[in-house]
């Protein structure tokens, strides 16, 4: 126990949700992230995919990300509370060269915060991927920027990146950013847990933090 000369270990599951239309690349960002691969050939999602990417987030911290990759059809939209529920963090993707694409990234987003909030009621952390960059040239991109950034202010992203899975571009770089969000979340909710003298080591499934020895 900190205090008594043996250091407090943290062990912080994340649940993230990774949502947008068809085709934007949702499990191509996964696979990505998790398996630092790329594939040409489109299969689709049918329900919601799972993928768990453990990092040792500093000496002391372990951070597990649980990836909820869902289907983008219509269909998968009227389960989506189920699927929400208890998620930390979202990414909302969308493709660079289907304008429509970041149109339904504003329902995405309303969706998520219609389905799934903070215990404080605010909106999770959410990032906008603006995914295949790699297909569009670097002027137009540069042109896309202030929208986006208007864009994300609009809606209540906590940002956005333009990544390419293909490329890699990017993708490790949002999901840091994310998990920074997401612990300084977790930091402040702790904090009032602590004010109000109550400390709950165990948790929810979702959100457990394990005080281990180490
Ligand atoms: N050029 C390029 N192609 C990409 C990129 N990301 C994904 N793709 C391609 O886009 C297609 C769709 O990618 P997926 O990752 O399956 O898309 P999804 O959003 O998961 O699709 P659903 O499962 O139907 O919801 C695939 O052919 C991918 O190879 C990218 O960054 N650049």
């Amino acid at each position: 126990m900190a205090g008594s000369g043996v250091y407090v270990c943290a062990d912080h599951l994340f649940k993230v949700l990774v949502i947008g239309d068809v085709l934007v690349g949702k499990s191509s960002v996964v696979l990505r992230y998790v398996r630092k691969t790329f594939k040409e050939n489109y299969k689709s999602t049918i329900g919601v995919d799972f993928a768990l990417k453990t990092i040792q987030w500093d000496a002391r911290t372990v951070v597990r990300l649980q990836l909820w990759d869902i289907a983008g059809q219509e269909q998968t939209r009227n389960m989506s509370r189920v699927f929400y529920k208890g998620a930390r963090g979202a990414l909302v993707v969308f493709d660079v060269t289907k304008l429509a694409t970041l149109e339904s990234a504003a329902q995405w987003k309303q969706d998520l915060d219609s389905k799934v909030s903070r215990d404080s009621g605010e909106p999770i952390p959410t990032l906008l991927l603006a995914n295949k960059c790699d297909l569009m040239e670097q002027s137009e991109r540069d042109r896309m920027a202030p929208s986006l950034d208007e864009f994300c202010k609009d809606n209540g992203f906590t940002g956005w990146f333009e990544t390419s899975a293909k490329g890699g571009v990017n993708i490790e770089e949002a999901m840091t950013f994310l998990i920074q969000e997401m612990m300084k979340t977790m930091s402040s909710e702790n904090q009032d847990e602590r004010s109000k003298g109550d400390v709950d080591l165990g948790g929810r499934a979702d959100q457990s933090i394990v005080a281990r020895c180490c």
